[in-house]
């Protein structure tokens, strides 16, 4: 039998992971070789692929709410709904121009097609700025097994710091992106803070809620054999919330708190996908649901999606707030340094929602 192209390729598979982790190419470079079979450690144990079985087609669906009148009172309580009994909703009009959405994601491509020597510029260990970083899969020196994805991650210092240090391709369409979803946020943060007693946003709450802000640009290449592995594995989101820009191609299922089932995030033209983090839950005392989610790989199609990570500060000592707890409501979680928090989470692999462990009392 004529050997397959990886075969070809790569003679061994410390080959694969020297290619693509440690010299930068990615699964996009590994995509790009034509290869024609998944390489061993981006097999990922049966019941994590095993996703057909678990998908529900029919009835389950994440709610899609209209923000054309932000200040009606039904759209804050499908919000607060939606955050208490999905973890996950679709907004549409939100009032983010289409413009800035379609600048991101073309800057996006343009950042993932740049030549792998630049985008090595940005790598854990070429970087310039420790807030930006180039990578692949989740945790790759924790991970039994790889995922499909290559990121580019920015976390938000300041607009100097970010003309400094972030890529020219997408510098500026990030930092819009970010600056114009900004009034939405801070308005579903608000549906939400009302919903919990919290009269206000103010400065103690702001640093909780919407502290720092970090972007990512994902990008999933062609896939061999998508059936074996996955884009993303489950996880839930360590943010307060999560803004995300998906493309048209589709692929992210989130796991219905009432069925168990894996339900399809259908992309829908112009909308954001949201979703409540583990923060979001520790600080609202279990109320609003961070939720498992995956994104399966795909055979034929190459996507991007663009999600923006709304957290509490770094050093912000994140617990069920008094206003939560004031009528006697037993606190769930412990006090936890955020920082601390996220560290945690990035330290292991992806492991559904066992991060926030972490902060259960
Ligand atoms: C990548 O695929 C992902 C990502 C996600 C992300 C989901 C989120 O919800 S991200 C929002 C996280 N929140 C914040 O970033 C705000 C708070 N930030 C912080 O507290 C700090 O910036 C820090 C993240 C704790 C980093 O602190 P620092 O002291 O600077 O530590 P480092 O040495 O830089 O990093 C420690 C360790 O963490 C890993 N890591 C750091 N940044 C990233 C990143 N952007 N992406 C992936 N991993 C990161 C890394 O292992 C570092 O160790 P090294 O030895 O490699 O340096 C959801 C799903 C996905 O698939
Ligand atoms: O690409 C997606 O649709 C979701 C990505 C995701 O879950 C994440 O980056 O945390
Ligand atoms: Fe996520």
């Amino acid at each position: 039998m004529a050997p397959s192209l990886s075969t070809a390729l790569f003679s061994d598979p410390a080959e694969v992971t020297e290619f693509v982790v440690n010299k930068g190419n990615g699964v996009k470079g590994l995509s790009e070789t034509g290869i024609k079979a998944l390489p061993d450690q981006y097999i990922q144990p049966f019941e994590e692929r095993l996703i057909n079985k678990f998908v529900n087609e029919t009835d389950e669906a994440i709610p899609i709410i209209d923000m054309s009148n932000p200040d009606e009172d039904k759209v804050a309580e499908a919000v607060c709904d939606a955050a208490e009994r999905w973890g996950f909703f679709q907004v549409i009009n939100h009032g983010v121009p289409l413009e800035v959405l379609d600048n991101v994601k073309a800057a996006t491509h343009r950042f993932f097609n740049l030549p792998v020597e630049e985008k090595n510029k940005y790598t854990r260990e070429n970087s310039l700025s420790r807030n930006v970083r180039f990578g692949t899969s989740f945790s790759p020196r924790a991970e039994k097994a790889l995922e499909w994805k290559d990121y580019l991650s920015l976390f938000f210092v300041s607009e100097d710091e970010a003309e400094q240090y972030w890529p020219d391709v997408c510098k500026n369409e990030a930092l819009e992106y970010m600056n114009k979803s900004k009034k939405m946020v801070r308005k579903l943060l608000e549906y939400l803070g009302k919903n919990l007693n919290v009269k206000e946003l103010d400065e103690t709450k702001k640093s909780l809620f919407m502290g720092s802000v970090r972007i990512n640009l994902n990008y999933y290449p062609i896939c061999p054999n998508p059936d074996l592995t996955v884009g993303v594995g489950r996880h839930s989101d360590v943010s307060s919330l999560t803004i995300l820009l998906q493309d048209q191609i589709g692929g992210l299922h989130v796991r219905s708190l009432t069925s168990g089932n894996w339900v399809h995030v259908p992309p829908v033209p112009g909308s954001f996908v949201i979703n409540i983090g583990d923060a979001m839950q520790i600080l609202s005392n279990g109320r609003y649901k961070s939720v498992e989610h995956r994104v399966l790989a795909n055979g034929s199609n190459n996507r991007i999606s663009v999600p923006i990570f709304v957290n509490p500060k770094p050093e912000s000592v994140i617990g069920p707030l008094p206003e939560v707890v004031a009528n006697g409501e037993e606190p769930v979680y412990r006090d936890v340094v955020y920082s601390d928090y996220v560290r945690y989470f990035f330290k292991k692999a992806h492991d559904g929602k066992k991060t926030v462990d972490f902060a259960k009392i």
